[in-house]
C-alpha cells in the first residue's frame, strides 16, 4: 500500500531533500537488448545543498537526473524525497531541461505563467507572479516577446523563471546553459547562484562542464564511464561564498580541486570517448 503522504510537501526536514539508493537503471530496445546506463548508484542531496553531477558524454547524467524527477523508474533502488518513497511526478521539483522548452506561441509572461496555471493559482496572482518573476531574471519589459524574437540567453532567463515560480524545494538542472556563449553562461551561472544564495534550495546540476561545477557548487560527483555507470568520486568544494564565476577561477583553491577532481574524470572521459567511437 502506498504510503500517502508520500510526495507531498512538509515533513522530512531532517532528510535528504533527494536520495537515490542502490538505483540500477536498464533500457530494452523493441529488438530485445539490454543497456545497463545506470548500475548501484547512490547519491543524496541535503537540503538547501547544491551538488553537481560531472560524467562523460553519454555515461547516464539525464538518466539520474530523470530518475529524480520521477520521469523515468529506476529498475531496481530507490528514489526519496524528503524521506519518502517518490511516486509518480516528483512534485517538490522544478526541472530545467537541457534544451529549448519554451512554447513558441505563447508570450514570455505566459510561458512563465503556465505551471502556476496548472496549479490552479488564480489568473491575478499568475500575472503579478509571472511579471515579478521575470523581473527577477532581468526581464523587465519584455513580458509581451515571443521566444522567436528574444535571444538565446533570453530564452533560458525565461526558463529558470518558470522553473523557480513555482518555488520548488528542489531544483533538477540538466545542462541548462550548454548552448550559450561563454560571457552569457557566466551572467546567467552567477544569477543562479544569487537566486540560489537567497533562497537555498536543494540543487542538483547536471554539466559536463567542470570549471561550472566548481565554480557553482557545495560538491561535486563524478560519474563513471558507461555502462553501469556510479560514482566514483566525490569533492566538498570549501571555496567561500558568495563566489563570482569569472574569479572564482582564479584562485588558488580552484585550480587544486580541478586538477584533483580532473584526476578522476579524466580516465572516464577517455574511455566514454573510446566506446562511443567504438560503437
Ligand atoms: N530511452 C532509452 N532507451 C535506450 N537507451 C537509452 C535511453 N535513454 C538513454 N539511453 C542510453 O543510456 C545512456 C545514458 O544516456 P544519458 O542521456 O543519461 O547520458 P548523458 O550522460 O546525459 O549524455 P550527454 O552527456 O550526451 O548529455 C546512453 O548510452 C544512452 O544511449
Amino acid at each position: 500500500m502506498p504510503d500517502p503522504r508520500a510526495n507531498q510537501a512538509g515533513g522530512g526536514a531532517d532528510q535528504p531533500a533527494l536520495l537515490l539508493e542502490q538505483v540500477t537503471c536498464t533500457f530494452i530496445s523493441p529488438g530485445g537488448a539490454s543497456y545497463t546506463a545506470m548500475r548501484d548508484a547512490t547519491l543524496a542531496v541535503a537540503p538547501g545543498e547544491f551538488v553537481s553531477v560531472v560524467g562523460p558524454t553519454g555515461c547516464g547524467k539525464s538518466t539520474l537526473l530523470n530518475m529524480a524527477a520521477g520521469l523515468l523508474r529506476p529498475t531496481s533502488g530507490r528514489v526519496q524525497v524528503f524521506g519518502q518513497p517518490l511516486q509518480g511526478v516528483n512534485s517538490r521539483a522544478g526541472y530545467m531541461f537541457q534544451g529549448e522548452a519554451l512554447m513558441p506561441w505563447r508570450s514570455a509572461q505566459a510561458n512563465v505563467a503556465t505551471g502556476l496555471e496548472f496549479a490552479g493559482v488564480s489568473a491575478a496572482e499568475t500575472a503579478e507572479r509571472s511579471r515579478e518573476w521575470l523581473r527577477r531574471v532581468g526581464l523587465g519589459g519584455f513580458e509581451n516577446r515571443y521566444p522567436h524574437q528574444m535571444s538565446g540567453g533570453m530564452r533560458k532567463r525565461v526558463m529558470l523563471a518558470q522553473t523557480l515560480i513555482r518555488d520548488p524545494d528542489i531544483i533538477l538542472m540538466d545542462e541548462p546553459f550548454s548552448a550559450l556563449d561563454v560571457q552569457t553562461r557566466q551572467l546567467m551561472e552567477n544569477e543562479v547562484l544569487d537566486l540560489w544564495m537567497a533562497r537555498r534550495k536543494a540543487v542538483l546540476f547536471i554539466t559536463h562542464d567542470l570549471d561550472e561545477a566548481i565554480a557553482m557548487s557545495d560538491r561535486v560527483v563524478v560519474l563513471s564511464a558507461g555502462p553501469d555507470t556510479h560514482p566514483i568520486g566525490e569533492f566538498i568544494i570549501d571555496i567561500p561564498r558568495p563566489r563570482d564565476v569569472a574569479e572564482v577561477r582564479m584562485q588558488p583553491r580552484f585550480v587544486e580541486l580541478h586538477q584533483a577532481i580532473w584526476a578522476v574524470l579524466r580516465d572516464e572521459v577517455l574511455k566514454g570517448y573510446e566506446r562511443q567511437r567504438r560503437a
